[in-house]
């Protein structure tokens, strides 16, 4: 199964970033850099991308495969003076990789990634969920292959959940992927094997019994809205807070219903971008789920870095997605 390049390349490559992710975390290397819209980025963030930017350009040349990569990172900050000690500490944990490489070198892995999205491009985000990731909660290595606005191939690497089926932290991680067409399955992150379990979606029909996911972060989202939202919907079990596209995992792997990204009350005119949804999403739909703006309106991955024709992203088990939409109606969201 998936012996494509494009799925070796993606599977083996996420696999090798979530291993330096975690590489990071152990050693407590926590220094993280803040970027212009205020967000962190980490030592972690910078290794992950700068290996999978390597992998594509080593895969791009012998297979062929695409070698567009819009990643959410950049080298720009790193190459700057006074951020000589971090690119120090990203260049001595992508050397566990790359024995010889330089610090040129590992800031032209990373802007590998400083592609302009095509007709076809790869989109990576090298730690998703870096909050959590700083927090020691869950956070996820997303890769997606996009052609022609429409995600065919993604692929997650959750270092910290245990399995997918369940929300629950734990230390072997769960490595999944879906094809377009050919369904999404799942094995650990940790034991790399032909061996993949097949992801489905929980078949629950009734709202009332919807298990809800969201952000952590209050800014990522409306934390209040949510809960006006579980209320329309008859749900009296507290919406669970996961950091991540882990949360995606979980959806797909049927350890709950519905996840849901309002927009916050600071930045109402926030848009997704790629690299957040389009590895998460795929999975879900794969898996049996539906995926959609909070109008009802398919993911549009064809308008640049982000989802500029969508507003926020709900995604279900496809039974209750209908639901879900009339009540985000109801509250006005
Ligand atoms: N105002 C905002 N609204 C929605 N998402 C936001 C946001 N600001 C940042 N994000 C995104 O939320 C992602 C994390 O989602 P979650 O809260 O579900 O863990 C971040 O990914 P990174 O951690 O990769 O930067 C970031 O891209
Ligand atoms: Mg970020
Ligand atoms: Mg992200
Ligand atoms: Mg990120």
């Amino acid at each position: 199964m998936f012996k494509t390049p494009e799925a070796k390349f993606a599977i083996d490559a996420v696999r090798e970033a979530a291993a330096l992710a975690r590489r990071v975390q152990a050693e407590m290397v926590t220094d993280a850099l803040t970027k212009g819209d205020k967000s962190p980025v980490t030592v972690g963030d910078f290794a992950a991308q700068a290996v999978v930017g390597k992998r594509l350009a080593e895969a791009s040349a012998a297979h062929g495969i695409c070698g567009v990569l819009v990643g959410e990172e950049s080298a720009d900050d790193l190459r700057k003076v006074d951020a000589e000690k971090t690119l120090e500490q990203v260049t001595h944990f992508v050397r566990t990789i790359a024995p010889d490489a330089t610090p040129e070198e590992v800031c032209d892995w990373i802007d590998v990634g400083a592609a302009n999205p095509g007709d076809a491009y790869w989109t990576l985000d090298p730690i998703d969920g870096t909050k959590g990731f700083l927090r020691g909660d869950q956070y996820a290595v997303a890769l997606a292959l996009v052609e022609n606005g429409r995600v065919t191939l993604g692929v997650l690497g959750c270092p910290c959940l245990e399995q997918p089926s369940s929300a629950a932290q734990g230390e072997s991680g769960s490595l999944l992927i879906a094809k377009r067409g050919e369904g999404a399955f799942w094995q650990l992150l940790s034991m790399a094997n032909d061996d993949w379990h097949p992801l489905r979606v929980a078949d629950q029909t009734d709202p009332a019994g919807t298990r809800m996911l969201r952000s952590v972060e209050k800014g990522h989202t409306n934390l209040g809205a949510i809960d006006h939202l579980a209320t329309a919907m008859g749900v009296a079990a507290e919406p669970v807070g996961m950091d991540s596209q882990a949360k995606y995992a979980v959806l797909a792997a049927g350890g709950g219903e519905m996840l849901v990204r309002l927009l916050s009350e600071d930045r109402p005119d926030y848009r997704e971008k790629v690299w957040d949804q389009a590895a998460g999403s795929i999975v879900i739909e794969e898996a049996g789920g539906r995926v959609t703006d909070l109008d009802g309106k398919p993911l549009d991955f064809s308008q640049g870095r982000t989802l500029a024709n969508n507003r926020g992203v709900v995604a279900t088990n496809g039974a209750l997605h209908e639901a879900a939409l009339a009540a985000l109606k109801s509250i006005g969201a």
